[in-house]
């Protein structure tokens, strides 16, 4: 599969601290990919140097094969991005917003934002500013996917969503993906909701990134291992260690391999690998250091 995103040792330093850094990321098109991380974890940073709204401190980054595309008006024209906040001029009507976007954007389909404004039940006449915030959070993801673009960013989509709606805006996106071959990267910090959607997950937290991958490749290469917390095994492939009672369960990435003995080994779950990983953040102490704890 081709890559959508490349980055190459990307990074982003505000005065002295860097929010994002030695980012290598290869995602691929036509996936749906999803970019979780604690508040703070430098997910928004990555997204905007993505498209161009924050200038790298250092480092590269490219979109479908061309380099360095940041803030060009032939890459952006290929991706839709819906902010955080998902802002819109509050005092315009739907059907003004839909005209804004047919004169700044070529490629625009008004039979497309129509369509889906209608879907949604939302008048055409209706003031944005007195939509709900899931009603607008829907009218901007009418509106970047109406740009027909290759790549649809989306930070924290569902975040103002009512679970019902959450539930339709993931459909909906899922659809769209099927139908137009659409590489989406979406963040959020709700690791169960996009366990159904995505088929790529990164990992960020402290700013950088701490495990990317196809999910389903991840989730076979990991186990959770279950055994006494007395006689902890050593070795690389260690992510994280819970002691609860007299056992032990740590999340390993031990691919096929037999667990030692006396040692029980059960498949993970998508959320259970990105909490290891993120805890694994939090406290890097390797697991040999937790050994001596054990004895
Ligand atoms: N314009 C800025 N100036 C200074 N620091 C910033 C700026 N934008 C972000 N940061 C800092 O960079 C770090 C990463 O922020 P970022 O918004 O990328 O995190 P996030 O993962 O999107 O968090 P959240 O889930 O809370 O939205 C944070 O420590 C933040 O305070």
């Amino acid at each position: 599969m081709s890559a959508a995103i490349v980055t190459r040792e990307l990074g982003k330093r505000y005065r002295s601290r860097w929010a994002l850094r030695d980012c290598d990321l290869e995602l691929p098109a036509g996936a749906v990919i999803a970019l979780v991380g604690p508040n703070g974890a430098g997910k928004t940073t990555l997204l905007q140097l993505l498209v161009g709204l924050q200038q790298p401190s250092a480092g590269s980054v490219s979109l479908f094969g061309r380099p360095e595309p940041g803030g060009s008006a032939q890459a952006l024209a290929q991706v839709g991005y819906v902010a955080q906040d998902h802002p819109i001029y509050r005092r315009f009507r739907v059907s003004e917003l839909l005209h804004l976007g047919r004169s700044l954007n070529p490629g625009w389909d008004q039979d497309l934002a129509e369509r889906r404004i209608e879907e949604l039940g939302i008048p055409l006449r209706q003031r944005t500013g007195r939509l709900s915030g899931g009603q607008q959070a829907q009218v901007a993801l009418a509106l970047a996917l109406a740009k027909r673009p290759k790549l649809l960013i989306l930070d924290e989509p569902v975040a103002s969503l009512d679970p019902l709606a959450r539930r339709e805006f993931l459909q909906v996106l899922m659809a769209t993906v099927v139908d137009e071959g659409l590489t989406v990267l979406l963040s959020s910090h709700n690791v169960a909701e996009l366990e159904r959607v995505c088929d790529h997950l990164v990992v960020v937290a402290d700013g950088r990134v701490q495990l990317a991958g196809d999910v389903e490749a991840l989730l076979g290469e990991h186990r959770v291992l279950t055994g006494p917390s007395g006689g902890l095994p050593d070795g690389p492939g260690m992510i994280h260690v819970d002691r609860a009672d007299r056992h032990a369960h740590i999340v390993a990435r031990i691919g096929d391999a037999e667990p030692m003995p006396g040692w029980a080994a059960r498949p993970i779950g998508l959320e259970e690998l990105v909490l290891a990983y993120l805890r694994q953040a939090r406290d890097p102490r390797p697991v040999p250091s937790e050994l001596e704890l054990s004895k």
